[in-house]
């Protein structure tokens, strides 16, 4: 090999290595994240499990606590959130939440804006999370098995019955599970018929795309920005289970509406 053949494998072998450190350490500080993302919230509220139950009982206001802990987190990750509307939210009477669902890192954006005694209604799988499930309890999550359609919906027929009584909000997820996919995934109507039963206000709240600095699939995670939007309420007043069809594919249009504006209009993947 000549010179010029011997300089042209070693630049070739710099510019791999590179690249591959580079992805070693995009995946690398990705799962130093996630870790960090997990290990967070396992610490809290194995604190919270731990060292207030003798003293707290199930609650909504116990979700303050929850709160209060996951706050930092997007500080750590250097996430800015932006929020709108959230004049939307002053209202003292009850109501639901309903928000797309993209990943884990929701719960930050929940936890950015999730108003005083509002509870999620979580998968029943978190429950068994051991002392992250008993800090879930005790901030009063309504927990339904996706399995059991019957029982998850006299879950919330119950918890329509209390809504009021109790004065408390509830936030749904309406796809019913995380969504990488471009646009919305259609509605699940346990949240639709929450609302009516209870005859409660209907909050839409969209978040943006987290493409710009979140992957999973490309193990990519580092700063960036993220805007949520809070959506007028829509009243529910004198609807009946007749008019829950017509009422959820409204609001699923209204967020994915909002969801390509907010996300710039591109063809937006998570
Ligand atoms: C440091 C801090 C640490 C923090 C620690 C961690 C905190 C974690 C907190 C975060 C929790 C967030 C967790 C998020 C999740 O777990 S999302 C997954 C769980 N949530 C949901 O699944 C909610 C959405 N699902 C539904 O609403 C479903 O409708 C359900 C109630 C589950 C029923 O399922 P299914 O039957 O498949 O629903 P359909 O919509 O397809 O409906 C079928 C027909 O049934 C009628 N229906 C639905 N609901 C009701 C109802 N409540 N009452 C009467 N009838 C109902 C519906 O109308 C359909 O009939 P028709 O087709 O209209 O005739
Ligand atoms: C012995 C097991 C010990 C395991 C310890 C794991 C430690 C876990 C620590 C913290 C848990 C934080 C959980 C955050 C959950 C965020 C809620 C969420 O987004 O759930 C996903 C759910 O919406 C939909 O689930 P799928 O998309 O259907 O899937």
């Amino acid at each position: 090999m000549d010179l010029f053949q011997w300089s042209l494998l070693l630049f070739s072998i710099l510019v791999i290595g590179i690249s591959l450190l580079y992805r070693w350490s995009t995946a690398f500080n990705f799962h130093c994240k996630m870790a960090l993302f997990f290990g967070w919230c396992a610490f809290w509220t194995a604190n919270m499990s731990i060292f207030l139950s003798p003293i707290l009982r199930r609650n909504p206001d116990n979700m303050k606590l929850l709160r209060t802990f996951i706050w930092p987190l997007k500080r750590f990750y250097g996430i800015k959130i932006a929020v709108q509307g959230s004049e939307n939210l002053n209202m003292k009477e009850p109501y639901v939440m309903v928000c797309n669902h993209q990943t884990y890192l929701d719960l930050l954006g929940m936890m950015e804006i999730i108003p005083d005694r509002c509870v999620p209604v979580a998968k029943r799988e978190l429950l068994y999370l051991g002392l992250v499930g008993h800090a879930c309890w005790l901030s009063g999550m309504i927990f339904i098995d996706r399995r059991k359609k019957d029982e998850a919906r006299e879950i919330l027929r119950q918890a329509a019955q209390t809504m009021w009584h109790e004065n408390m909000r509830i936030w749904v997820y309406p796809e019913g599970t995380r969504n990488k996919g471009k646009t919305l995934l259609p509605f699940k109507r346990g949240a639709f018929h929450l609302a009516v039963q209870a005859q409660v206000p209907i909050i839409p709240v969209v978040i943006s795309s987290y493409r710009d600095f979140y992957c999973s699939k490309e193990k990519r995670f580092t700063a960036g920005n993220l805007k949520i939007r809070i959506l007028p309420k829509v009243d529910t007043k004198d609807l009946g289970p007749e008019d829950i069809p017509a009422l959820t594919d409204s609001i699923h249009k209204r967020m994915q509406d909002t969801y390509k504006e907010i996300c710039g209009g591109k063809d937006v993947k998570p």
